[in-house]
């Protein structure tokens, strides 16, 4: 492939070398006494504050108000000119994404951040709505015991519905419901001339108003908060089990997982709700076929309760279990099953806590663990990103499950980082950014790779740039909190531009927001 030239990365000298190594291996010296009590403090406050605002049903008029802030933002940002770009208020470091972003730092930050209470729960329409800051963790947590879940509902605790629906989000339950924009019934938005509206789906549309709604319902997701504010969600939930019955069944040669993922990512299976699998080297991987159960059924079948703080990391259980065993079955409670990868920050915690799946360790300290991902963030040295910078792969290709067999082997190629996470998903046709070319329905894939690299030949921007050509080649998408190194052209090949620039002009956007590009390219992040 014809690779533009990147200049080598200056080789640290010996000293920084010194300094990275231990900061590298010792950086545990401070996570584990001073940010795990501080994150484990953190989440038992504002669990207990949740309840509260919940027990006083305080949040749908403390909404109002927030939302009322938000206009008059607007308006005086109006008076004074439109001057500067707007964007959210939310800190960098509260992110979920390595980077953070130098696009903030002359521009107005209107306060969507105020907003993370859940407004609504509504079992006859089956309809959940939420504030944009709302957390997977809070949903999870005030959902299931009421016995209900969203369809997707990704891992992470502190994912965003802000950040889900702006970006995208993608899980075990995408494969049948598609990806986190998918699930949205109805969004609420301030525009930037201060206007409240309130917009879905409406594919028979006569007014104009109507169709704009349609139109801007389906141009928001991946936009970045670059076409409006987002300061409520409707979102679909659906019924749900105490357990989820999770298969795993081995495969032993890359071919072999290709062809199985693709026939049990069938959305129409009776008795699969969920798909995932993990590849523990170019041959070696595990699906993971999921069902929500009331449990077992004969004594000999296991509960696994993964999530309780002396579990092993989920990863490395799933690893031993196909050392083991060709296929195994375990009932696993709903919320251990959804934030599966959380304990062990997908299998990050590893580089940073390295005896944190010790089992002296797991008995002691595991239930502090993990470490909020945003005091990590926050609190990550200088030193550290230039290493993080050098060999750290973070990426999500999202490409046509066809093809999973030649992107693995690229993955390898150029980056052999394991476990990968493969996500099946489907994807149908509809406007927008993420606009299917040349089908009307298709099966994708979420290739994930996150970790340090060791490959040689390795040049973050370099191989980042052939792994982005491919994804482009087979009609694929890269997610956009990663680092992203296409020139905006190809961005827009990558990404269907037309509804969301229409949007953009439209509706007052281009003097308001930055270009979608903008946000997301790594020039503009640190
Ligand atoms: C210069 C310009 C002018 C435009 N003018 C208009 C306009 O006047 N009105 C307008 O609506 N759009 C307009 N658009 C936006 C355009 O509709 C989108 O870019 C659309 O994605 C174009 O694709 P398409 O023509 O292949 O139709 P489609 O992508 O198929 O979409 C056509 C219409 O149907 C709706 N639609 C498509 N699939 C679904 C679905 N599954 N469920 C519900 N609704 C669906 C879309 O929202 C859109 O309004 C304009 C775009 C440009 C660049
Ligand atoms: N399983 C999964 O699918 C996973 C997904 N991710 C990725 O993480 C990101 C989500 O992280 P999170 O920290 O929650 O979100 P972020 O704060 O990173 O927000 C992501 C984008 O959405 C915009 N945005 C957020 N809230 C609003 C709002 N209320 N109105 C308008 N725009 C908004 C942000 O705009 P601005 O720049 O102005 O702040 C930003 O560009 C997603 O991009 C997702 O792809 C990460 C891990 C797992
Ligand atoms: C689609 C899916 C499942 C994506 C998963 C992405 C995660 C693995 C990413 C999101 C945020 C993320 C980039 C992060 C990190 C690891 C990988 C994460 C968790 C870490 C914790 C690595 C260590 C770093 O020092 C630092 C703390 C800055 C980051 C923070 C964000």
């Amino acid at each position: 492939m014809d690779i533009e030239k990147y200049e080598e990365d200056v080789p640290p000298t010996r000293w920084e070398n010194i300094v990275e190594f231990i900061m590298f291996r010792f950086r545990w010296l401070f996570v584990v006494p001073f940010l795990l009590p501080l994150s484990f403090l953190f989440n038992t406050v504002f669990d207990i504050r949740n309840r509260l605002i919940h027990l006083v049903n305080s949040a749908p008029n403390a909404h109002v108000r927030k939302v009322n802030y938000i206009q008059e933002q607007l308006k005086e940002w109006n008076e004074n000119g439109r001057k500067t770009k707007l964007v959210n208020a939310r800190p960098g470091w509260l992110t979920m994404s390595f980077r953070f972003p130098l696009y903030k730092e002359n521009a107005t930050k209107i306060a969507t951040d105020k907003l993370f209470d859940i407004l609504e729960l509504d079992v006859e329409r089956m309809i959940i709505k939420v504030e944009p800051g709302v957390t997977m963790g809070q949903i999870s947590r005030y959902l299931i015991p009421r016995g209900y879940t969203l369809p997707v509902l990704p891992e992470l605790d502190d994912l965003t519905i802000g950040g889900l629906i702006n970006g995208c989000g993608v899980e075990s339950g995408s494969f049948r419901h598609g990806m986190f924009q998918h699930i949205c019934e109805q969004f609420e938005v301030v525009m930037s001339s201060g206007e409240l509206r309130t917009v879905g789906p409406d594919p028979g549309a006569k007014t104009k108003e109507a169709k704009e709604g349609n139109s801007l319902f389906y141009a928001i997701p991946w936009s970045q908060g670059t076409i409006c504010f987002l300061t409520a969600a409707t979102i679909k939930i659906i019924p749900c089990k105490k357990y989820v019955k999770l298969t795993y069944k081995k495969t032993s040669t890359l071919n072999e997982m290709c062809q199985s993922l693709t026939t049990d990512s069938d959305r129409f299976a009776d008795n699969v709700d969920f798909v995932e699998a993990l590849q523990f080297d170019k041959n070696k991987g595990c699906i993971m076929l999921g069902e929500f159960s009331d449990g077992p059924d004969t004594d000999d079948e296991v509960i696994n309760p993964i999530g309780r703080w002396y579990k092993k990391w989920f990863y490395t259980h799933v690893e031993d279990l196909i050392n083991k065993r060709q296929q195994s079955v375990e009932y696993i409670p709903l919320r251990d099953y959804y934030h599966r990868h959380s304990r062990s920050i997908f299998w990050e915690l590893r580089d940073i806590v390295p005896f944190g799946n010790n089992i002296i360790f797991r008995y002691l300290m595991g239930w502090l663990c993990p470490p909020k991902i945003a005091f990590l963030k926050a609190t990550t040295p200088n030193v550290l990103r230039k290493l993080y910078d050098r060999s750290h792969v973070l990426q999500d290709m999202l490409i046509p499950l066809e093809n999973l067999e030649e992107c693995v082997t690229l993955f390898d190629e150029e980056v052999e980082i394991y476990p990968l996470w493969l996500c099946p998903f489907y994807l149908k046709y509809q406007p927008g950014l993420m606009r299917l070319k040349n089908a009307t329905s298709k099966m994708y894939v979420d290739v994930g790779a996150y970790g340090v690299t060791t490959k040689k030949g390795y040049h973050h921007a370099r191989t980042t740039r052939v792994l982005e050509k491919y994804v482009i080649s087979v009609n694929g998408f890269q997610m956009t909190y990663a680092d992203i190194y296409m020139p905006k052209a190809e961005y827009a090949e990558m990404f269907d531009r037309t509804l969301y620039d229409w949007k953009r002009t439209t509706e007052g956007c281009l003097d308001a927001f930055p270009d979608i590009y903008d946000k997301i390219c790594r020039n503009n992040r640190r």
